[in-house]
């Protein structure tokens, strides 16, 4: 770090899935690697690198995952993302027993195939247990990583962090930073909060609204579009159960449109989760059509195809955000930090179109942005 009055920013991670390995490998390489780390989104802001963040502990409800060290519960099955750096010595933070809620889908547990969720048998955490913890760890940051879906265990989780005094970062499509009532909330206990739901690095979101600001940029028509993915990672299974991801295509959908100079009717756009596919592991498979017209009418589409490991993915947006957090509490700043938000997140609470989100970013970290 470049101001010795820095610390490390302790940081707790609730659910151990794919996301939080390539988290933890992501945190150890990028301080193996330093300035040769590759593809790291904003290898500095304010003064903090990736691999100052320092992971204090996980909560999960897996069985092969609760007791042991982020380290070890980072290559863990059911988790299948790709090991990118496998020396975790350096991450010996604990797993603890979280209470269950909705963060386990029901055909999760109903599945006794290998790549379920097996429950651990030890008793969950209470949530004054919970706040214990998180204050025994010294975590100053959570971040969430819940299953898609898990709107009982995020307002827990919420909770805790509020009461632990910890900023909350949240990477998944339950609406606590761009819900008024919860940014309220995080603004009375003198908190920031940042979500909701990553937009990954190069993920199918960016992309497609990149391609419909290049259309629009150029005055063509935009008529329907849709963006099918397909992934063998557990999120994909999770989201097979539908009833889950209602808040998942609202977000995503909400990304794409808000990027289009004309929303379209809901019957033109489709968007979302599409189906699960185990062979793929954690590769998730996007496919964006565009249709539309050019000058007097005549006709465009245009086929993309994104083929992307997910999770490393949405990691290097999330190292972004638990900086970001950072800075917002050595700056005394309380509730949503919206400057934050927009670049990062697919649901923030200001959509801005993605070079002045960037742009916003940038100058917040770099101390001209949000005042307390
Ligand atoms: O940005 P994007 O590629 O549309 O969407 C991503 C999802 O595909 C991914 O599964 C999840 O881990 C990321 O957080 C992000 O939500």
């Amino acid at each position: 770090m470049n101001d010795t009055n820095k610390s490390g920013i302790r940081t707790a991670i609730v659910g151990v899935g794919n996301c939080a390995s390539s988290i933890i490998q992501g945190v150890s390489y990028c301080r193996a690697f330093g300035e040769d780390a590759i593809g790291v989104s904003f290898p500095e802001l304010g003064g903090y690198k990736p691999g100052d963040v320092e992971l204090v502990a996980g909560f999960e409800v897996d069985a092969r995952k609760v007791g042991k060290t982020l380290g070890e519960a980072a290559f863990a099955a059911p988790n299948c993302t790709e090991r990118f750096h496998t020396d975790l010595a350096d991450q010996t933070a604990m797993v603890y027993r979280g209470p269950d809620l909705d963060g386990v889908a029901a055909h999760m547990l109903a599945s006794p195939e290998d790549r379920s969720f097996r429950l651990s048998e030890a008793p969950a955490l209470s949530k004054e247990e919970v706040v214990a913890v998180l204050k025994e760890t010294g975590a100053e940051v959570m971040m969430i990583l819940l299953p898609v879906g898990s709107h009982q265990a995020v307002a827990f989780y919420a909770e805790c962090a509020i009461e632990a005094g910890c900023a909350l970062v949240n990477g998944i499509p339950v609406f606590v930073a761009s819900h008024p009532v919860w940014a309220e909330k995080f603004k009375a206990a003198g908190l920031p909060i940042l979500g909701d739901d990553f937009k990954a690095q190069l993920g199918a979101t960016i992309v497609h609204r990149a391609l419909a600001n290049l259309a629009d940029m150029r005055g063509v028509q935009i008529d329907r579009t849709y963006q099918l993915n397909v992934g063998g990672n557990t999120d994909f299974l999770n989201m097979s159960d539908h009833s889950r991801l209602t808040l998942k295509r609202e977000s995503k959908t909400e990304a794409v449109q808000s990027a289009m100079d004309q929303r379209l009717e809901n019957e033109d756009i489709r968007i979302g989760p599409s189906d699960y596919v185990p062979w793929l592991n954690d590769r998730k498979v996007a496919y964006i059509r565009l249709e539309g017209r050019l000058f007097g009418g005549a006709r465009t589409n245009i086929e993309l195809r994104l083929d992307v490991e997910d999770s490393p993915n949405a990691a290097a947006e999330a190292l972004a955000g638990i900086r970001l957090a950072r800075i917002a509490l050595d700056r005394g700043l309380s509730g949503s930090v919206d400057a934050a938000s927009a670049f990062l997140f697919k649901h923030p609470p200001v959509q801005l179109e993605d070079t002045n989100a960037h742009d916003m970013l940038m100058a917040f970290a770099n101390g001209d942005g949000e005042q307390a």
